[in-house]
């Protein structure tokens, strides 16, 4: 079955150890946390700090998505405040050597690691790490923003990374965010998704729990 990991960008932060509450009863898999800086993509949202008390009310998986510039600078403070997984977007790396010193890093403090690319990045821009990664996480919408429709373009790339990752027994979860509701949901398990991020699907509704159970 697919893992559902509602993105709490679209939770109401006056109220968010509520919200949490709400799609872990819900049977929530993950919980997606989406750190913006205002400058790989212009908006901002939260940072370590609000990680560190978040990780706190909850047991979910904490799914760490990090659209800013030099991960590798801020990335130790998130697994400080509870990060499970780290995904960083290859377009904010300089070269090779660089992304893979930060896969090595992420790795070897017993946290997972994922890459993620935007909907104009090819799958072969990160080709070379395929074997490294836990998650690669396939965006949907230019990232930035919740609440935008989702693009078609990612399920090629589903589809493309489920086949190299069954040609090169690779380990990897497909991941994939943005837009996603009940509809493009389905067409993206169809693709070969393993894990589906939603935001507004899942809080803009009185019913957190009932928008998770139709996901899965
Ligand atoms: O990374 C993101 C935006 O950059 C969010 O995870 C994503 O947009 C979720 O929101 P929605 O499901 O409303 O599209
Ligand atoms: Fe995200």
């Amino acid at each position: 079955m697919v893992k559902v990991a509602p993105s709490v960008l679209s939770a109401n932060f006056a109220h968010l150890k509520e919200d949490i509450e709400k799609i872990e009863k819900g049977q929530a898999d993950w919980l997606h946390y989406d750190v913006m800086d205002g400058h790989f993509v212009p908006n901002i949202s939260f940072g370590y700090s609000i990680l560190k008390d978040v990780s706190k009310v909850t047991n979910l998986f904490l799914d760490v998505h990090l659209m800013i510039s030099e991960p590798q600078k801020y990335c130790d403070e998130f697994i400080k405040s509870g990060a499970n997984l780290i995904v960083f977007h290859i377009e904010a790396m300089e070269n090779k050597e660089e992304t893979l010193q930060l896969i090595s890093h992420i790795k070897e403090q017993n946290v997972q690691v994922g890459i993620s690319i935007k909907p104009n990045t090819p799958v072969d821009a990160i080709n070379d790490y395929l074997a490294l990664l836990d998650v690669v996480l396939v965006m949907s919408v230019e990232p930035g923003f919740g609440g935008q429709s989702f693009k078609e373009i990612a399920l090629d790339k589903i589809k493309d990374l489920a086949s190299r990752r069954k040609d090169n027994n690779y380990n990897y979860l497909i991941e994939v965010d943005g837009g996603i509701n009940e509809t493009t949901g389905k067409q993206c398990k169809e693709a070969g998704v393993d894990v589906l991020v939603a935001g507004s699907y899942v809080f803009n509704s009185e019913d957190c729990s009932q928008r998770i159970a139709s996901l899965k």
